[in-house]
């Protein structure tokens, strides 16, 4: 197998307050984005995908674990530190209205990603004639954007730093409906078209579906299951990624299955022993209450790879 652009091992972010406890947002995560390819990645709100997300950006540092990108370690907190590893990572985030200085014109702002990667051949407006905007929008303000408009423009500065992995943390979930998918395409196509990798952060699964090659399904700080798209969706494995598929609406409404996923996410500072699924799973057997599953590519005792004979 090729170097993957970005691989992240057993990663283990923490989030510490004084006088509270220690909040294990990720638990020993692993995942891969090869050049070129775009990973969604899915779970319910809290199971510390954007945790994750951050630490990769080095705007969180990791407790244990490995995080590299185009083979370079990432350093904690090594974005401000310049570390080389990271000035090729953009992110893209929920909002676009934050994200963006509203002081400065969006052109000023995509310049400044062009200069951060030195380069003097393409202008502000080549950027947002890339991203399905008019060319004169450069001297605008982003209040003058629709919301759709306005994550383009992030989208446009994001891009213009040349980045090798691009990152969207939930880019499209402020959007109205008509332009998520549009936005989404978006980010896909260009980059695919740049060479770069994708990670796309989304609890909308039936965007991921249309745009990512790969999905990674998180929970509770782990990455429960992966696989090509189309398998995933074919025959979801892990009892968690068949809840989820069942629970996505169907154009009348209704989930497609009747399954519900019952309870909530528990709290990742007091995590289930065992399988961290195992409360609300109904498939669950004595070992899932006892011995967490540290596999892959589906983390689940139903799915337990043979042990080898010298074993
Ligand atoms: N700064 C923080 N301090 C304490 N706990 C935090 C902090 N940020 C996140 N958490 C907790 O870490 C867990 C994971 O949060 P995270 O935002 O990474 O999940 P998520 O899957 O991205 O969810 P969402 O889609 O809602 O953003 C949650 O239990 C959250 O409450």
């Amino acid at each position: 197998m090729t170097t993957p652009l970005l691989s992240v091992e057993d990663l283990v972010v923490e989030h510490r307050t004084p006088g509270r406890p220690v909040v294990r947002a990720v638990a020993g995560a692993s995942l891969h984005v090869a050049a070129g390819e775009v990973v969604g990645l899915v779970g319910e709100s809290g199971c510390g995908k954007s945790t994750l997300a951050r630490a990769v950006c080095g705007l969180h540092g990791a407790a244990s674990g490995r995080i590299r990108v185009g083979g370079r370690p990432v350093t904690p907190l090594g974005l401000r530190r310049r570390d080389p590893a990271l000035t090729g990572v953009q992110m893209v985030f929920q909002d676009p209205y934050s994200s963006l200085n509203p002081r400065r014109r969006v052109g000023a702002q995509i310049a400044d990603g062009l200069r951060t990667a030195g380069d003097t051949a393409a202008s502000p407006a080549d950027l947002l004639e890339r991203v399905g905007l008019p060319r004169d929008f450069a001297g605008r303000y982003p209040h003058e954007f629709s919301g759709g408009q306005r994550q383009r423009v992030a989208i446009a500065r994001a891009l213009a730093a040349r980045p090798s992995l691009l990152i969207g943390d939930e880019p499209i979930s402020a959007l109205d409906a008509s332009a998520q998918a549009q936005v989404a395409r978006l980010m896909r196509d260009l980059a695919v078209e740049s060479g770069a990798g994708l990670l796309f952060i989304s609890h909308d699964l039936s965007v991921v579906r249309l745009i990512a090659d790969r999905i990674a399904v998180m929970y509770l700080g782990k990455v429960v299951e992966t696989g090509p798209t189309a398998e995933v969706w074919a025959d979801p494995r892990h009892p968690y990624t068949r809840a989820l598929l069942a629970a996505i609406p169907s154009p009348d409404g209704a989930g497609v299955l009747p399954a519900e996923l019952p309870g909530d996410v528990p709290d990742p500072a007091d995590p289930p022993a065992g399988c961290r699924f195992h409360p609300r799973c109904p498939l669950a057997m004595d070992v899932c209450r006892e011995k967490e599953p540290d596999f892959g590519p589906v983390a689940c005792w139903l799915h337990a790879p043979e042990p080898s004979p010298a074993s």
